[in-house]
């Protein structure tokens, strides 16, 4: 801790000056400090295979410095700075290229990525989402952020992430985190990328099921009430013969869940296809839908 003399109105701007220049010498030196870990970091996680991009103990982080923070500098500011610290450590374990869908009238989808990516690591806008999703998949982004799913969509974008390859493309995060900020409009968003998603760090989780042709959504809605899952939303897809069901789900949902069975169950006849697709860690602040 700095150790200042009483400061009364004889304090000069000067000295006021020199007290900034220490705690910012502190500040500069603890996050070099910080980042001399990195390398033990990313050497544990290659030696266990842990991924490098772990979103659970990001929100971690930010939600134990939310619980401690006091005075009247903006929670939204810490995050942005912690994002620029975590984001750069990050790209010192492995490279980091983001991808973002920004069509015309959502600009304020730029604007999330930016703040939850930081200002340093190279980012591009496409205009179409498969474009993203192709990014993701050749790897030529490592992360790509897309709307987030809605409940009528004509041509869904989640079916290209039914896949039962290990390196396909997942969910791992919802953006914003903590608020929008001063982004401009737009909806919120999910990150993807090519990496397995624990499905214990996640506060929700996406799966999608093929279901019974015909099938009403209040019907599918009920199916899953019975089943022991709560469903904050249900998206539904149908083509040739082909029925699909995207649901939200609370909480974590592993490939073994005994509620799985029961829903099969309840559906009436054995779930012949289900996909994880990721899940996300619940946002600070979660700002409405669009
Ligand atoms: O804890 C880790 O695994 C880290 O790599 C450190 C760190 C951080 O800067 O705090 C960076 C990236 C991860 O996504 C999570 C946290």
């Amino acid at each position: 801790m700095l150790d200042f003399p009483i400061m009364d109105s004889e304090t000069s701007l000067d000295s006021l000056r020199q007290k900034i220049d220490q705690i910012d010498d502190q500040l500069h030196d603890l996050l070099i400090e910080r980042t001399s870990l990195v390398e033990e970091i990313r050497s544990r996680k290659s030696r266990n295979g842990t991924p490098v991009i772990q979103p659970a103990r990001e929100a971690a982080i930010f939600r134990r410095l939310a619980g401690r923070h006091r005075g009247p500098f903006p929670l939204g500011a810490v995050h942005r700075i912690w994002r620029e610290i975590i984001t750069a450590i990050t790209a010192l374990q492995q490279p980091i290229a983001v991808a973002v869908h920004v069509p015309d009238d959502q600009p304020g989808a730029w604007d999330a990525a930016r703040d939850h990516y930081g200002s340093q690591v190279p980012m591009t806008p496409y205009s179409t989402i498969s474009q993203v999703i192709r990014a993701v998949s050749e790897r030529s982004a490592t992360i790509g952020v897309l709307p987030m799913p809605t409940e009528d969509e004509a041509d869904p974008w989640w079916r290209q992430l039914m896949s039962r390859d290990a390196g396909a493309p997942r969910i791992i995060g919802r953006l914003p985190f903590a608020g929008r900020g001063n982004a401009r409009t737009g909806r919120d968003a999910v990150a993807i990328a090519c990496q397995a998603v624990e499905p214990a760090s996640c506060d929700r989780t996406f799966i999608v099921v093929e279901v019974p042709a015909q099938i009403s959504r209040a019907r599918l809605q009920s199916c899953l009430s019975a089943a022991g899952f709560q469903c904050d939303l249900l998206a539904a897809w149908a083509s040739d013969g082909l029925s699909l069901a995207l649901a939200e789900l609370r909480g974590a949902v592993a490939p073994d869940d005994a509620r799985l069975a029961d829903l099969s169950a309840q559906l009436g006849e054995p779930i012949d296809r289900l996909f994880h697709l990721g899940g996300y860690a619940e946002p600070f602040v979660t700002t409405p839908r669009a």
